[in-house]
């Protein structure tokens, strides 16, 4: 059975109470390896590495030495690449169609973009005048914010877990990661890359477990850690941000979303159920970025309800080997339930189940596993728990309007606002109310289209802060202003 281990100060180590927990493959219930459950001992030894090694080479290496190692990360990722894929379709299920495309290359872009962002970024100066006349010159410097904390969602394990190591390595940091329970192998894997890359040891710490009472509370509760980077629920980002105030301590937090879809009746119809059918039913509806409302204008409402079941309908569920299959299982038996408990609340509120609604038929190698169905409804109204709160599977709601100024209340009628997507072809009407949207990311005529240097993150209780581009060198360095009287 595969054993896996922390890794800290550049070795895999067990932890000292002997304490396993069992990493399932969601696709089939079989059991992958045992994960050592990391203690209090685990995560202080994991934060003083980290500190040792920001006090050596790490924390005086130049940026263009540093940015050096981190391409080698990369290209390390990449020379990998198939390691890397089977271990995040292991632990998560998805298709491997779905992760060559997005979840490993994206692992390595993380490394790469913010090692160059890093080398071409200037500071800030401002010459002042003095009373004296000689003046005096004004200029920031960056320095690392030090050790940091990495707390990484199971949905997109490997790119977002490095979303945030990239940017805060590049910056001279130290991390220590603790990757979900669900999904500890890439997190893994990625020290023996960190190891051959060069990378000092101590700069990329993982310790493995739990949530609460277990390694993520122990890393937030670590009074050495000077800031913490989360992705995940909202209930979750808001204990993260209660056990980082002990200290002061900064975070930065992407939390969840019940993000719009709005589709005007003057929209690229073609374009527009493609895109949606992406963001309600890519990665088995568990991205934080996913539409789990859309609002379809009146008179193109019935076809787009027809044309979106007909693609729901055509999706090919299966395991990741399958080639053709591009909608894998939900994350865990566990995660199912939660979102069957949303299935079964919408036939509650009485809605119209258009597609899906149940867990499919599955051949008796996959029957362990969390397979749902694309689902899709109408009919409820705007207060079901289903149409307001975070479902995190691969399902929707669609609802009528009639006016933008409806559309736009409703899509703003959350105090979620992570992103939206709006599908129209007329320019003025798509920046007239992408304008108006309450969220961080709105996109037009598209989703889930990324540029690394924009800045990423959600309004109200989505999240605090922004990463990517030089908002990550923001969050990842202090800056320091240096007088100097001439
Ligand atoms: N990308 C996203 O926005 C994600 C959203 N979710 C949402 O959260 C729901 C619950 O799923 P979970 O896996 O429980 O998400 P979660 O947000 O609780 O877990 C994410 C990470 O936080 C850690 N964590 C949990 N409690 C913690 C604590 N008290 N202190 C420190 N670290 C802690 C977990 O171990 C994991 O590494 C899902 O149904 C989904 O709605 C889940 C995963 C990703
Ligand atoms: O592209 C990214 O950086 C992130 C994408 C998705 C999420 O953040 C998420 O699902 O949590």
């Amino acid at each position: 059975m595969k054993e896996i281990k922390h890794f800290i100060n550049g070795a895999f180590v067990g932890s000292a109470s002997g304490r396993t927990f069992e990493d399932i493959n969601p696709a089939n219930g079989q059991v992958i390896g045992q994960v050592h459950e990391a203690g209090r001992v685990e995560v202080d030894t994991a934060v003083k590495a980290a500190r040792a090694a920001l006090k050596g080479p790490w924390g005086k290496m130049s940026v263009a030495e540093r940015a050096e190692i981190l391409h080698r990360v990369a290209d390390g990722i990449t020379a990998r690449f198939d390691e890397f894929l089977e271990a995040e379709c292991l632990d998560t299920g998805k298709p491997k169609s779905l992760a060559s495309h997005i979840d490993i290359p994206r692992g390595a872009a993380n490394f790469k973009v913010f090692a160059d962002l890093l080398k071409n970024v200037a500071n800030e100066a401002f010459e002042m005048a003095t009373p004296d006349g000689a003046g005096a010159l004004n200029y920031g410097v960056r320095r690392p914010k030090g050790v940091i904390g990495v707390i990484s969602p199971w949905n997109l394990p490997l790119l977002l877990m490095t979303w945030k190591v990239g940017p805060a390595l590049a910056c001279g940091n130290c991390v220590v990661v603790k990757p979900s329970e669900e999904t500890p192998l890439t997190a893994t894997l990625l020290g023996e890359v960190m190891q051959a890359a060069g990378v000092p040891a101590g700069v990329y710490n993982v310790v493995h477990g739990f949530g609460g009472d277990s390694a993520g509370a122990f890393l937030t509760e670590h009074p050495d850690v000077d800031a913490y980077t989360f992705t995940g629920e909202t209930g979750t980002g808001e204990t993260i941000m209660r056990a980082a105030a002990k200290g002061v301590r900064q975070v930065s937090l992407e939390l969840g979303g019940k993000n719009a879809g709005i589709v005007f009746a003057d929209c690229d119809m073609d374009k527009a159920i493609e895109g949606t059918l992406r963001s309600a039913f890519a990665n088995c509806g568990q991205v934080c970025l996913g539409t789990e409302r859309v609002y379809v204008e009146r008179p193109i409402f019935d076809e787009f309800v027809a044309r979106l079941k007909a693609g729901a309908e055509a999706l090919v569920i299966g395991p990741p080997d399958d080639a053709s299959s591009n909608f894998g299982p939900l994350v865990s038996l566990k995660h199912r339930e939660k979102v069957l408990s949303y299935y079964q609340q919408a036939l509650d509120d009485g809605a119209t189940v258009v597609t899906g609604g149940s867990v499919p038929d599955m051949p008796a190698h996959l029957a362990g596993g969390a397979w749902v169905q694309p689902t899709i409804w109408t009919g409820l109204t705007d207060d079901s728990a289903v149409v307001t709160e975070e479902i995190f599977g691969p399902c929707c709601h669609i609802r009528p309007f009639d006016t933008e100024e409806e559309a736009i209340e409703l899509a703003n009628s959350l105090p979620y606002g992570l992103a939206s997507a709006i599908w129209t072809e007329n320019s003025s009407r798509a920046h007239r109310v992408a304008g108006q949207i309450e969220a961080g990311i709105v996109w037009v005529n598209s989703w889930f289209l990324r540029d690394l240097r924009t800045a990423f993150g959600g309004s109200k209780q989505s999240g605090i802060g922004r990463e990517g581009g030089v908002h990550s060198l923001e969050f990842y360095t202090e800056l320091k202003n240096i007088c100097v009287k001439l």
